[in-house]
This record gives structure tokens, C-alpha cells and sequence, in this order.
């Protein structure tokens, strides 16, 4: 039977009085994509921030390869890999030199830089790794960022909008990337805005708006119960969007 990688139970984000996730739970079993799908500012940055540790939850539970964590410790981000929605790298390092230094802060032996390069030469980027990473463009970075989450060859894989910036090309290497990577037992949470990808790639998806989860289930399953016929319709039923033509047509008005 799969075990589950990663178990989220209730979990809670306040700002202040603002409430950014509310009461959001899932499982990732082993070898399957979750995917977090939701409009602009539903909570899905701020909940896989929770889950790698950039700040704790106000509430609830995060349960890591069967351990509840309470304060992320170093030994806990081993068992994820993570890549930021942010572009946010040290930009007056080369590529090559930020992967040596994840490399580093991994402990991992010198062996496994060879994997470093079959990764930069499969992302065609073994020529752009020498330039500094502010020169980056934006597709670039995330494929270092994706390098380097994948180094230590964590079981669990945390990817903020991971196809955003990316060619198409890229776009589909990465997504038989992490195929792959669940044939051989990886779980895989990503958040994207790409309903056709999520309902393409996911297992289960958790539908966010305004910090709650309104519908999780697989793509399936959620179009059998709002009875459409695809992911994007779920979204616009499910989140009532189908309103807003009164609101464009109101505001178009005097145009
Ligand atoms: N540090 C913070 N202080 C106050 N509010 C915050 C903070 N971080 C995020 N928020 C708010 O929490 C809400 C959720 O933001 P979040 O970035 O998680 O959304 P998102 O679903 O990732 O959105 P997007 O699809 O636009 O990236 C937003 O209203 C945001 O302004």
C-alpha cells in the first residue's frame, strides 16, 4: 500500500487579523502530483511556505515522511525539495557556483556533481550556468532552481508555479521530469494557474479561494460533481465566476 509523504491537517496562516489559509488539509501519497489550483491571492504561496518552513502555521498539523514538524530543522528540509514561485536568487553568483554551493549545504559527495551537469545539459544550459545569475531570464532561473531542488534527491517535491517562464519545450520535459520522478515514488505538490496542465499531470487537486479549500478530489471526480466537462469549468462554477460578465459588461459601459 502507498504511504502518505506528506499529511496536512487543518492547517491555519493569520496576518494579524487577515486570514490567509484557513482549515486547509490533504495527503500526498508517495509517487503522486497534488496539484493547488486558485485564483490571485487564495493562499497558495502562503500555505507551501508553510509546508518548507518559511514561517509556521497559526494552526494545524504539517506530518513530513510520518513526522509532525513543529520547528522545521535542517535535517527535516531533506526531505523536500523546494522551488520558489519567487525569482529571488544570489545574483552576483554564476549558476554553476550556487549549485556548488546547494551541493555543499547538502553534504553531497563530490560524485553527484556529475548529475549536475547531465541536468544542466538536459535543460540546455551548461553554456549559460557560467554567467552570473542576475543575467538570468526568467525560464533560466527556474530551471536552476529546479536543479537545485532536485540535488539531493528528496522524496518530496514542493514547486511554486513550476512551468511559469518555461518554452514549451521545457514545459514538457519538465513535465515528463516528474512523471518520472512518481514511477520511482516521488510525491509531487505544485501550484499552478495552468488548469489544462493540472488536469493533465494531477492526481488530486485542491481548489483554493480565499483561503479555504472549496473542492479537492481528483480531476475526475470534481468534474463528475459539478457536472462539466473540464477542470477550467469547475474552476469558474465552483468559484462563481460566471457572474462577472455583469460586472465586464457594467464596467465597459461608457467604453
Ligand atoms: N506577509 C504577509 N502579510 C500580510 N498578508 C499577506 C502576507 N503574505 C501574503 N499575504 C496575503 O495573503 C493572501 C494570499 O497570498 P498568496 O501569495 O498565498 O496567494 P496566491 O494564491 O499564491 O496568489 P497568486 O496566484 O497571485 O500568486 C493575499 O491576500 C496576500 O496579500
Amino acid at each position: 500500500m502507498s504511504e502518505n509523504i506528506l499529511e496536512v491537517s487543518q492547517i491555519t496562516k493569520r496576518f494579524g487579523a487577515f486570514t490567509a489559509v484557513s482549515e486547509v488539509s490533504f495527503q500526498i501519497e508517495e509517487g503522486t502530483i497534488l496539484g493547488l489550483l486558485g485564483p490571485n491571492g487564495a493562499g497558495k504561496t502562503t500555505l507551501l511556505s508553510m509546508l518548507v518552513g518559511i514561517f509556521p502555521p497559526s494552526s494545524g498539523k504539517i506530518i513530513l515522511g510520518g513526522k509532525t514538524m513543529l520547528r522545521m530543522s535542517a535535517a527535516e528540509k531533506y526531505n523536500f525539495g523546494f522551488v520558489p514561485d519567487s525569482q529571488d536568487v544570489i545574483p552576483y553568483l554564476t549558476g554553476w557556483e550556487y549549485l556548488q554551493f546547494v551541493h555543499r549545504i547538502y553534504q553531497l559527495p563530490d560524485e553527484k556533481w556529475t548529475t549536475v551537469q547531465d541536468y544542466l545539459s538536459l535543460l540546455h544550459m551548461e553554456e549559460k550556468v557560467h554567467h552570473l545569475l542576475e543575467t538570468y531570464s526568467h525560464g533560466q532561473r527556474k530551471k536552476i532552481q529546479l536543479i537545485s531542488a532536485l540535488l539531493h534527491q528528496p522524496p518530496l517535491l514542493i514547486l511554486d508555479e513550476p512551468f511559469s517562464g518555461l518554452d514549451p519545450e521545457m514545459i514538457a520535459l519538465t513535465k515528463r521530469l516528474l512523471r518520472k520522478l512518481c514511477e520511482r515514488g516521488v510525491g509531487v505538490l505544485l501550484s499552478t494557474h495552468d488548469l489544462l496542465l493540472a488536469e493533465d499531470m494531477c492526481d488530486t487537486v485542491v481548489l483554493l479561494n480565499q483561503a479555504k479549500a472549496v473542492a479537492t478530489g481528483s480531476p475526475n471526480d470534481l468534474r463528475s460533481l459539478y457536472k462539466v466537462t473540464n477542470l477550467e469549468e469547475v474552476f469558474l462554477t465552483a468559484l462563481d465566476i460566471e457572474k462577472q460578465e455583469e460586472e465586464l459588461d457594467h464596467v465597459l459601459a461608457d467604453f
